[in-house]
């Protein structure tokens, strides 16, 4: 069995990590931290679990979970993975990191968006964690930066048509829509029930931090340097994520042929479904679920090909995709522990 540490595990991809691998046939779950429950059983934080995971938060010691976990789940918000990486590198663990802290190839840019890198261990082998793209080069890494939720859903949609040239890498606009628990569960006065429920906003117009993170991936995929508009918003409701991505086909390529690249690009991949011709994802059919649900149309007026992607961010975007990486550092078939349909209604 693996044995599996979870570092704010309190929080909402803390909680859904613990649905999951509390399920997972290989795991067991040894450890788990909070900031500020700690001696707290689980299931009375989150009843939902009862009888699904028995054990009391503790209080977060990295030498201490690490020493006695195979692997370490972070679940902290951004800036806390650094001490957890070093320390894991020296006891030869492995680190699955949800947060920001290494999803940028190049440090200075996390910096720009982020704030202020510590000094970290020479040894660190890192990967950006969206196996569908990066899963060959996972076999010797320590630490996995698993990818941010709206990142999960833009480079899903766009991989195929930039890998095999099918769409002009300018101009590519992107429009995302994410529920509130993507703010985690914090709170904040933006995320109150009377500011959310019946409206719905753009944020971060021009200057979101995910846009560095959608736009160093798309660069690796077309082999090219990526610029896109990405304007996302929050919506009335608890989990999902819906990308619409508006860009432009290279002359001489039809929906046909993109809808068979995608096809293909995805063909083996376990979570990944390209819908019908005429069918558009809804966030209701990957809701609690590890799919991303991708539509595809050609708009005759503008000569623009829509994509739109559906994730669960909390689960695509965050937890089952952290899971996915685990599988894949231990060997075991991607989907172990994951392969349930969306909950629906
Ligand atoms: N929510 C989402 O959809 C997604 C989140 N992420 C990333 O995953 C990470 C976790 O997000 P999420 O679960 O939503 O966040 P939450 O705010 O829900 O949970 C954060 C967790 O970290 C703990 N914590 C907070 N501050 C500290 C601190 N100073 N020292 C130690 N522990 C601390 C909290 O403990 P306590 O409960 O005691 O406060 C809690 O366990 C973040 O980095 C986020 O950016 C990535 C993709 C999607
Ligand atoms: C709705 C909402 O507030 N979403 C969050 C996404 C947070 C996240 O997952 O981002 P990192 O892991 O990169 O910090 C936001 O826009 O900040």
């Amino acid at each position: 069995m693996i044995k599996v540490g979870i570092v704010g595990a309190s929080g909402y991809t803390g909680v859904e990590l613990i649905r999951i691998l509390s399920l997972h046939p290989e795991v067991d779950i040894v450890g788990i931290t909070s900031n500020n429950h700690e001696g707290r059983e689980y299931s009375d934080l989150y009843p939902s679990l009862k009888g699904y995971i028995n054990l009391r938060f503790d209080e977060l010691c990295e030498a201490e979970i690490i020493r006695k976990s195979d692997v370490i789940f972070s679940a902290l918000p951004n800036g806390h993975a650094y001490g957890l990486a070093n320390e894991v590198v020296a006891k030869n663990k492995k680190l699955i990191d949800l947060s920001a802290d290494f999803r940028f190839n190049d440090f200075s840019v996390y910096e720009k968006w982020y704030g202020p890198v510590p000094l970290i261990d020479q040894k660190v082998k890192r990967i950006y964690g969206l196996p569908e793209i990066h899963r060959m080069e996972m076999k010797d890494v320590n630490v996995v930066a698993n990818p941010g939720c709206y990142p999960t859903s833009v480079i899903l949609g766009l991989a195929p048509g930039l890998r095999y040239g099918l769409i002009k890498t300018e101009g590519i606009i992107i429009d995302s829509k994410s529920g509130v628990s993507g703010a985690g569960h914090k709170p904040s006065f933006a995320n109150l029930y009377a500011e959310c429920n019946e409206s719905v906003k753009a944020y971060g117009v021009a200057c979101h931090r995910h846009t560095p993170e959608i736009e160093q991936e798309l660069s690796y995929l077309s082999e090219s340097n990526i610029k896109v508009t990405f304007t996302p918003h929050l919506v009335p409701m608890t989990r999902g994520i819906l990308s619409t991505i508006y860009c432009e086909l290279r002359d001489g390529i039809t929906l046909y042929i993109v809808r068979e690249a995608f096809e293909e690009f995805y063909s083996n991949e376990s979570f990944v479904k390209i819908l019908d011709d005429g069918q558009f994802p809804r966030t209701k059919d990957t809701y609690g679920s590890n799919n991303c649900h991708i539509g595809l149309a050609y708009d005759e007026h503008t000569g623009k090909l829509i994509i739109v992607s559906a994730i669960d961010n909390l689960v695509k975007g965050a937890s089952g995709q952290a899971v996915q990486n685990m599988n894949n550092l231990f060997g075991l078939p991607e989907d172990t522990g994951l392969n349930l349909p969306a909950i629906y209604p």
